[in-house]
C-alpha cells in the first residue's frame, strides 16, 4: 500500500491547458473520487497516474517513489508503477477461463505454480466468484463479469489501484449492489483507491474524498459532507447534487446574519457566511430538499413567502415541484403532494449558500 502525492500537475496539447497546477494528496488506504463533468479533466490525472500519459509540468510520487518529475526529466513507464488500472472498457479474454484470466496477468508478472493457484483462489474468494473459476466470460453477466476484471486487478497486489468509471457499463440497479460491494471490498483490502467518475451518487457513497474538478482544475477537496454541504462555489453546489441557483442582491452584512434582495420586493434573511463577502451581486443556492413546506394560516414567518406550485412530479419515493418566487423558477422537494397549489415555502437560513458572483463566470 503506499500514498499518493500529486504537486503542481499540468498537461498542455498545442495551446490548449487540459491540466492547470492539480495538486492533492492521497492517503495511504483512502479511497478517493476525481468528480467533474464531461472533459474536466479527470481521466487524464488518472492516465498521468498509471503512466500512460506524460504530463507537461508536475510531479507525482508514490509511497515515496518519483514516478514523474518533469525538473528531473523522470517519467516511470507504465510497466513499472506497480498499479491496479480498470477502465471503462475492460475487457477479459473470451478464450480464456475466469481462473485463466487471473493466471495470464500473475504470468505477465512472473508468478507461477502454487504461489499462483494460491493467489488466484483468494482473489477469487474475494470478489465472490470463487465458484465460476472454470467458467468463460460469454457464461458470466455484466455484473460478475465486472467483478472478475476487478479480481484480475486485483490478484498482483498492487499498491495503488487506479479504477476510471468501472462501473458506468452496468445497468443503474446492478450498479447500485456493484458500489456497496466495492465499497466493501476496498475497506476490507485497505488498497489506496483513486476513482474517477462523473456520477455525484456515486462519488458521495464510494468516497472517504472527493476532488471536484472543472476545466483542467481541482475546485473542492473534501469529504463527501464538505463537498456536498459547504460547496465552495455554484458550481460544486450544483454539480454535487441539484441546487436552485437565483442570482441575487447582498444588500446588508450584520452581526450574525445577512439580507439579500431577489427581486420583486423580496427579502431573505441568511446566516453569515464563512467566507468573506461584500455587497453587491451574489449567487444564492439552496437544495431542493432543504425548501420546506410549512402551514398557511397566519402571518408568514421570515423567509416564508406564499407561492404558486406551477407544476409536479412523481419520482417514485418523492414529489418535485416548481415554483415561483419573484422572477425565479425554484424546485423544491416533498414526500407527499400538497393538498393545494397554493403553498407556503420556507427557506431556512441554515440551507442557504451565499456566494459572491464572479465576473466571467
Ligand atoms: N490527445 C488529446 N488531444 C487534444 N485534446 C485532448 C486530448 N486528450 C484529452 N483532450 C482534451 O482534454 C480535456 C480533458 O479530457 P479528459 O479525458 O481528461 O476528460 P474527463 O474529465 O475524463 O472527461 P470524460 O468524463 O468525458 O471522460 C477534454 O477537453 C479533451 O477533449
Amino acid at each position: 500500500m503506499a500514498d499518493v502525492v500529486v504537486e503542481a500537475l499540468g498537461r498542455r496539447i498545442g495551446v490548449l491547458e487540459i491540466l492547470r497546477d492539480v495538486t492533492f494528496r492521497v492517503g495511504e488506504g483512502e479511497f478517493v473520487t476525481l468528480l467533474g463533468p464531461s472533459g474536466c479533466g479527470k481521466s487524464t490525472t488518472l492516465n498521468a497516474l498509471a503512466g500512460l500519459d506524460r504530463p507537461t509540468s508536475g510531479r507525482i510520487t508514490m509511497g515515496g517513489r518519483v514516478l514523474y518529475d518533469d525538473a528531473a526529466n523522470i517519467f516511470v513507464d507504465a510497466r513499472f508503477r506497480d498499479l491496479g488500472l480498470m477502465f471503462q472498457s475492460y475487457a477479459l479474454w473470451p478464450h480464456m477461463t475466469v481462473a485463466q484470466n487471473l493466471d495470464f496477468t500473475l504470468e505477465i508478472r512472473k508468478i507461477r505454480g502454487e504461489e499462483a493457484r494460491r493467489r488466484i483462489a483468494e482473489t477469487l474468494a474475494l470478489v465472490d466468484m470463487d465458484t465460476y473459476a472454470g467458467r468463460y466470460p460469454g457464461e458470466l453477466s455484466g455484473g460478475q463479469q465486472q467483478r472478475v476484471a476487478l479480481a484480475r486487478t486485483l490478484v498482483y497486489q498492487p499498491r495503488v489501484l487506479l479504477l476510471d468509471e468501472p462501473l458506468s457499463n452496468l445497468d443503474a440497479k446492478l450498479r447500485d449492489k456493484a458500489r456497496e460491494w466495492l465499497r466493501d471490498l476496498q475497506q476490507r483490502t485497505g488498497v489506496t483507491t483513486i476513482y474517477v467518475t462523473h456520477d455525484q451518487t456515486e462519488a458521495l457513497s464510494l468516497s472517504d474524498r472527493i476532488i471536484v474538478m472543472e476545466k483542467g482544475r481541482i475546485v473542492q477537496d473534501g469529504t463527501p459532507d464538505d463537498v456536498y454541504d459547504r460547496p465552495v462555489n455554484p458550481f460544486v453546489a450544483d454539480f454535487v447534487g441539484a441546487s436552485n441557483l437565483l442570482p441575487a442582491e447582498l444588500t446588508a452584512i450584520g452581526a450574525s446574519d445577512m439580507r439579500i434582495s431577489v427581486g420583486a420586493g423580496l427579502a431573505i434573511t441568511a446566516a453569515r457566511a464563512a467566507r468573506r463577502l461584500v455587497p453587491g451581486p451574489v449567487t444564492l443556492s439552496i437544495r431542493p430538499e432543504r425548501v420546506e413546506f410549512c402551514a398557511t394560516e397566519g402571518q408568514a414567518g421570515p423567509n416564508e413567502f406564499d407561492v404558486d406550485i406551477a407544476s409536479s412530479s412523481y419520482q417514485g419515493a418523492r414529489f418535485v415541484h416548481a415554483f415561483k418566487l419573484g422572477p425565479h423558477l425554484l424546485r423544491a422537494e416533498s414526500a407527499s403532494r400538497p393538498a393545494t397549489k397554493a403553498v407556503r415555502v420556507r427557506l431556512p437560513e441554515a440551507a442557504l449558500q451565499v456566494f459572491q458572483a464572479e465576473v466571467g463566470r
